[in-house]
């Protein structure tokens, strides 16, 4: 089957984006993986794909798959190229969008300089059901520890890690780390991303805090391995910063592909903001195999 694709990205995190407003493609996992394959793909974090409204009030619905296969609840940087994609080939008039996606309803909106801000919803933290354990650690990491929610021993060394569990409708561990050059994201990311605590596995994030403003992030994302940028690992993050009374909002993340602004009032019932870049790269179509 030949397919139709733009490639697009958001801060350095790429995507493939397929229109399926005229129909489902009816992918498998195995053509998800073949698209992302970046020798023998397309190449791409994740699979972004427009769907017509599901219900009233909502302009799209949302899917997204990371470059393993698996179908995700959320991502925020796909949030952003999703709603530049409608416009720009004009599914939509509109400028501001509600799109439903498996966790709830997001609400991204194009903005005058060119960036895209959205309406990430309410974010969760997840609450501590495990004894802190602060040994072996910097004192600057053990000093926020005392108040870190959870902590969880590294299944491949003698270490013990403090996160922050927060979801976004997709589930993050924000770690605090005090560089993020050093921070052990290839050796520690791919086992605590399958965790037993985390059946569901997770997306790992490395939070170094510069500034009450201003943090560096890389994130070893679920199914896909560490990306130069994670939107919801961006916005867990700024959450879990803002909970443990380091950062007050808004906050800019710098992450390797790019800045990120996240804004929260730091009450559960109130919605993450994210504003970031969004950018088309290229178009094509491809065979994609049987
Ligand atoms: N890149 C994303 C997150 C994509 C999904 C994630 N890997 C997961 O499995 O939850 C973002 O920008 O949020």
């Amino acid at each position: 089957m030949d397919i139709r694709f733009t490639k697009m990205q958001g801060a350095g995190n790429d995507f493939v984006v397929l229109d399926e407003t005229a129909g489902p493609l009816g992918l498998r996992a195995d053509q998800y993986r073949f698209l992302a394959d970046r020798h023998f793909g397309v190449g791409a974090d994740q699979i972004l794909t427009v769907r017509p409204s599901p219900a009233a009030g909502i302009d799209f619905e949302y899917l997204i798959h990371n470059a393993d296969g698996g179908e995700v609840e959320q991502c925020g940087n796909g949030a952003r190229c999703f709603a530049r994609y409608v416009y720009d080939k004009g599914l939509t008039d509109k400028q501001a969008i509600r799109v439903q996606t498996q966790k709830g309803v997001i609400a991204p909106e194009l903005m005058a300089d060119g960036r895209v801000t959205v309406n990430m919803g309410q974010p969760r933290l997840v609450p501590d059901d495990v004894p802190f354990n602060t040994s072996g650690l910097t004192a600057v990491v053990q000093h926020h520890a005392q108040k870190w929610p959870l902590a969880l021993q590294v299944p491949t060394d003698p270490s013990t890690v403090f996160i922050v569990p927060v979801s976004m409708g997709n589930p993050h561990a924000v770690m605090l780390v005090d560089d993020v050059d050093t921070a052990p994201v290839e050796s520690q990311g791919p086992v605590l991303e399958s965790h037993p605590r985390f059946p569901e596995r997770v997306n790992v994030g490395f939070l170094q805090v510069q500034s009450e403003q201003q943090v560096r992030l890389r994130v070893f994302e679920r199914g896909t391995g560490e990306t130069l940028a994670c939107g919801t690992g961006a916005c867990a993050a700024v959450v879990a910063g803002i909970a443990l009374g380091l950062l007050q909002s808004p906050v800019d993340v710098q992450t390797r592909g790019g800045l990120l602004t996240i804004a929260w009032s730091g009450e559960a019932a109130d919605p993450v903001m994210m504003t970031g870049p969004a950018t088309t790269v290229f178009e094509g179509q491809i065979r994609i195999p049987d």
